[in-house]
């Protein structure tokens, strides 16, 4: 249904909005400090309210549109499930955040901190990363996140010189299968010969671990993540599957257990630890972190950072481009062909593709890959939206909804509509201050000091390759329901 929406807003505009810069600093000099509206309900029959109408009868999206016209506010109270009775523990209370201004306060580390709270205030045990407390989880504050950021960073940038040669070489295969599949069945679902893809593309840039070296991670590492995944995020997510009230009862009212994945993920860790040895070995004598701590954080980096990230948004960007029907996906074909000319693709070229570059943030800007994004308050401090400013309490936790913050009128022109190229010429870059889905501005700079995705770049430049790889190889490529349909070979 998104998707659908989605493919039939797509459109080229040279349209560009005139900007209101959000700053978290420039915050509450001369606006009202209001009470923030909204609120929690009885204890008990509030958060299950919410909790029913955010899985069940309204969906996320409309849940937060609702309270945010309800409230006059794009800043409100609400609970956010998992919630009682079987989540004992877990206090569903936020301020939610909905427009740019008010979410780069989730930014600024001098007002919020970031520990255990990247999916909100449950997290999942720890038990699923070694019981440990992995990076992600860590505050800046905490001397161990320096640690483990600086570790991702090494091994980012020590992966960079087989990136894109690894990536075209996995995406051959992948293609391969879904040519095949599409000649003999008519279409192709993408999702896990892609899924395969990314993951064997992963683990040998990011580790240098050769996933063929066992043929049960070649071949279902995807899956072994997957599952890994989907048991730590069951209880936050609307999937749909099953008809409710079933969904609420079997998904959404306790934690599953790391029993279910721990053989998979034992293999998994001893993998890494015999074919990743190079960059364990990295891990304890640069950074010094013990072997486990290594291990477990590379394993979620992989898991959930990349792979998980990928999973998500690189699916978006081939729906988009093969839904196409306005002509956009020839622009693009245009523009590549152009810069490429008889090369091999590079970053470097693709670097020089503005469209494609434009399309590639629109996505993001269009379908944010990490939907939420939460802060607690580390003290009292005002929080300024566009025209009022709010008192916010020291430990109060703060939810950001991109999808909403990203369809910020005072911001993006026409937000609702899907502007290829929305992101080019000097207002384009411009935008990029508001492009939030690493958890911080594009033009931002991931740091131990910031929670800021380290893969900020590199996320980016990998799709707008994609994006070039598509276009070279075929002269038409159709995506129809999240199946590859038809593709054209290029002449
Ligand atoms: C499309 C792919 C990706 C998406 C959508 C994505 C998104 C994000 C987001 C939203 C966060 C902030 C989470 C929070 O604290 O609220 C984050 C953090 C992080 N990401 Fe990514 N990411 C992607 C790929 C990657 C890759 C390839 C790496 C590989 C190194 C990576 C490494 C990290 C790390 C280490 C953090 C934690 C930063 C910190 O603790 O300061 N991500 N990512």
């Amino acid at each position: 249904m998104a998707t659908a929406m989605m493919m039939n807003s797509i459109k080229m505009s040279s349209s560009t909005p005139s900007l209101t810069p959000p700053s978290s600093s420039s915050a509450s000099v001369n606006l009202p400090v209001r009470t923030i509206p909204g609120s929690y309900g009885l204890p008990l029959i509030g958060p299950i309210s919410d909790r029913l109408d955010y899985f069940w009868f309204q969906g996320p999206e409309t849940f937060f549109k609702k309270r945010m016209e309800e409230h006059k506010s794009s800043v409100f109270r609400t609970n956010i499930p998992p919630t009682f009775p079987l989540f004992v523990g877990v206090n569903p209370n936020m301020i939610a955040v909905l427009d740019c201004k008010a979410f780069a306060h989730l930014f600024d580390m001098d007002l919020v901190e970031k520990k255990n709270i990247l999916i909100g205030d449950f997290m999942p045990s720890t038990s699923f990363t070694g019981n440990m407390r992995v990076g992600v989880y860590l505050d800046t504050t905490e001397p161990l996140h320096s640690q483990v950021k600086s570790f991702a960073a090494h091994i980012l940038k020590r992966s960079s010189s087989v990136w894109v040669s690894e990536f075209i070489s996995n995406l051959d295969i992948m293609w391969g299968t879904i040519e095949k599949e599409v000649k003999s069945n008519g279409s192709s679902s993408f999702l896990f010969p892609l899924q395969k893809c990314i993951f064997r593309f992963l683990t040998k840039s990011l580790f240098g671990a050769d996933p063929m070296k066992s043929s049960e991670i070649g071949d279902k590492g995807h899956e072994m993540l997957d599952k890994w995944l989907a048991l730590q995020l069951l209880p936050t997510q609307t999937l749909g599957v099953l008809p409710q009230p079933l969904e609420e009862i079997l998904f959404h009212s306790f934690a599953y257990p790391f029993l279910l994945v721990s053989g998979d993920y034992n293999k998994l860790f001893e993998f890494v630890k015999t074919e990743g040895k190079e960059v364990v070995e990295i891990g304890m004598t640069e950074y010094g972190l013990n072997q486990e701590e290594t291990i477990h954080n590379l394993l979620f980096i992989l898991g959930f950072n990349a792979f998980g990230g990928f999973s998500v948004f690189l699916p978006s960007l081939l729906v988009s481009l093969g839904g196409d029907k306005t002509g956009l996906q020839e622009k693009l074909r245009k523009e590549v062909k152009e810069k490429v000319g008889s090369s091999s693709l590079s970053f470097s070229l693709v670097k020089e593709m503005e469209l494609v570059n434009s399309f590639v943030y629109e996505t993001l800007r269009f379908i944010p890959p990490v939907p939420f994004q939460y802060a607690r308050a580390r003290k009292d401090f005002v929080l300024s939206s566009y025209d009022s400013a709010f008192q916010v309490k020291k430990g109060e936790l703060l939810c950001g909804y991109q999808p909403l913050v990203m369809k910020d009128p005072k911001v993006f022109d026409n937000p609702e509509t899907f502007v290829a190229d929305r992101f080019t010429k000097e207002k384009g870059q411009e935008l990029l201050n508001y492009l939030y889905w690493s958890n911080g501005p594009q033009t931002g700079t991931p740091a131990t000091s910031n929670k800021q995705c380290s893969a900020k770049d590199i996320v980016v430049l990998t799709a707008s390759l994609l994006v070039a790889d598509v276009l070279t190889r075929y002269d038409s490529f159709t995506v129809s329901s999240g199946s590859v349909t038809a593709v054209e070979k290029a002449k």
